[in-house]
């Protein structure tokens, strides 16, 4: 079969399976899209938080990302965990070799808390990564972050997307509403218009790797050719319905269901 949507995730592991590599490749399968994988780091992490992490080798990341560009097509990617500046240095490097769309989850803190990433790589992400981003996919303390503005409204939200585009210069920003009361609510600005989508929101604690699975969701819809705001809509359907029938598996935040639409 040739013509087929190849999407790439460079991210951490997951090696209890609902966030991270895991996450994203679960979901590109599922969206009937080739899915490849650069890994930074190896974590070793539950649903109830993280307990170790390893870097992998700054020239292991890039050989991983040399061996996919000299032989594998690439229709788009998306990054996660990055733990630090050298690995955002090289990884941005290659992201013009990469020549496809960008989706940044710029993955700061785990759901359980733990911190993912130093202090030196937040301010190179936000300076020097997303102005080569198609979209970036912040939840609410990461745009707090990026803009230093804090967020407590929907108008709040709307502000840091078109922020983060007019200042930061990614080409779109989707703010996620999951860490707000109410409505599950996000807001996408692509430099001309803000864009709603909302679900309702669904009462339950098994929320661990909704944000990968989300940017997943995306970046395989991009790399089929969709729009930013169509991909984004899609996207939205398939993790909320990933949340609604989410397993009841672990003794902390429980993994999101990746087959769920496939039920419906
Ligand atoms: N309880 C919920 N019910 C419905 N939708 C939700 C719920 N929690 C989060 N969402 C939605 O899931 C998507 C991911 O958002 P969220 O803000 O949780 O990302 P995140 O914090 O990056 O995720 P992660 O937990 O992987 O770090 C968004 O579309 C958000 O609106
Ligand atoms: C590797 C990795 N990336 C992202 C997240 C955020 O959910 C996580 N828990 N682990």
């Amino acid at each position: 079969m040739k013509n087929v949507p190849c999407a790439l995730t460079i991210a951490g592991t997951d090696p209890s399976g609902g966030a991270g590599i895991q996450a994203d490749l679960k979901t590109f399968q599922e969206l009937q899209t080739y899915g490849m994988s650069v890994i930074t780091s190896v974590v070793a992490q539950n649903t109830t938080g993280v307990t170790s992490v390893h870097h992998m080798p700054i020239n292991m990341i890039e050989d991983q990302l040399e061996a996919i560009l000299e032989d594998m097509p690439i229709h788009a990617f998306k990054t996660g965990m990055i733990a630090n500046k050298q690995m955002m240095e090289i990884i941005s490097k290659k992201i013009e070799k990469l020549n496809a769309p960008y989706v940044m989850d710029p993955v700061m803190v785990a759901t359980s808390g733990d911190s993912l990433i130093d202090k030196e790589a937040r301010s190179f992400l936000r300076e020097s990564l997303l102005p080569q981003t198609a979209l970036v996919t912040p939840n609410i303390p990461e745009a707090e972050f990026i803009t230093g503005n804090s967020i407590e409204t929907v108008e709040d939200m709307k502000d840091a997307a078109k922020h983060i585009v007019d200042h930061f210069h990614a080409d779109a920003a989707l703010i996620k509403g999951g860490h707000m009361e109410g409505e599950a609510i996000d807001f996408l600005y692509d430099g001309s218009k803000i864009h709603t989508f909302s679900a309702e929101r669904i009462n339950t604690k098994n929320t661990h790797g909704t944000g990968c699975t989300y940017s997943a969701a995306i970046t395989s819809y991009l790399a089929k050719g969709y729009s930013i705001v169509e991909a984004v809509r899609h996207s939205k359907d398939f993790v909320t319905v990933a949340i609604s029938k989410s397993f009841e598996l672990g003794n902390g935040n429980g993994p999101t269901n990746h087959w769920a639409t496939r039920e419906r």
